[in-house]
């Protein structure tokens, strides 16, 4: 559903992303961990079409960003950090909004079904988004992509600052999306959530995917212990060997 090939991205002397390979199947979500300034932000705005290669593709769907950058927004939600929503506007009327700038109309019962599915309460759905917490914000990006149907989710840094409820309630909707067969590709800080939800691990470093971990495979303090000896150059086999055993 996603795919990075050979995706690279300078900006004047620093190369944020290098030769990405890097695939999203229906139903998978990767999670991608990575210091400050590896390059996370930067994949994710290259499938999003915000941000020109400069050497290699990014396909969702099969179809080049490149070529086909409007189509490809069609199956694809974004959630940013921080979703941003028009403050006088209720959450079923911010739903709308957003929803007739995708071309899609929905009834007044049927965007109060998605948000509830979404998780927002309909007394919440009805309020001003002024007065809406992050994680209530993020429930409007939730019922978005619901409410599209979009075929992948690209989700940067959602769980930053979100208290463990929310987290949860967050971590649970992407579960469900996942085992309905959307793709989805998460950057984040959080090893133990990335760990809880995800399939695989991409782990990044100034701009390359250092390291690809299938989730299953390993507990949380392995990935951790597998990511700090490559953010300090020390040796991974053994952690890994260490993991087997
Ligand atoms: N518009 C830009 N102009 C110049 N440099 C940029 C631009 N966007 C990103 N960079 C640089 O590219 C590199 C990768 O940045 P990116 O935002 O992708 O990292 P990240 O892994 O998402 O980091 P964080 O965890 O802090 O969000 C960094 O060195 C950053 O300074």
């Amino acid at each position: 559903m996603l795919e990075a090939k050979q995706l690279t991205k300078t900006f004047d002397n620093v190369t944020a992303l290098d030769r990405l390979d890097l695939r999203v199947e229906a139903g998978e979500i990767i999670c991608l961990l990575g210091a400050n300034g590896a390059g996370k932000t930067t994949t994710i705005n290259l499938f999003l079409g915000f941000l020109e290669p400069t050497a290699g593709n990014a396909f969702v769907n099969g179809l080049n960003v490149r070529n086909a950058a409007l189509e490809t927004k069609k199956y694809l939600a974004y959630i940013p950090e921080q979703v941003a929503l028009y403050p006088q506007l209720s959450g079923i009327e911010n739903l709308n909004y957003f929803l007739r700038l995708a071309g899609i109309r929905k009834s007044r019962s049927d965007l109060i079904a998605v948000l509830i599915e979404a998780g927002l309460d309909e007394t919440s759905a009805t309020r001003r988004a002024s007065s809406y917490s992050k994680g209530m914000r993020q429930k409007i990006g939730i019922a978005i992509a619901l409410a599209k149907n979009a075929k992948a989710l690209l989700l940067d840094e959602p769980l930053s600052g979100l208290d463990p409820s929310a987290a949860n309630t967050l971590c649970k909707s992407l579960l469900q999306l996942r085992d309905d067969g959307h793709a989805i590709l998460m950057a984040t800080h959080d090893v133990f959530r990335a760990k809880e939800i995800g399939t695989r691990i991409g782990i990044m470093k100034a701009g390359k995917l250092v390291d690809d971990l299938d989730a299953s495979l390993l507990d949380a303090r392995e990935i951790e212990q597998i990511y700090l000896a490559h953010m300090h150059d020390s040796n991974v086999t053994d952690i890994r060997s260490g993991a087997a055993a």
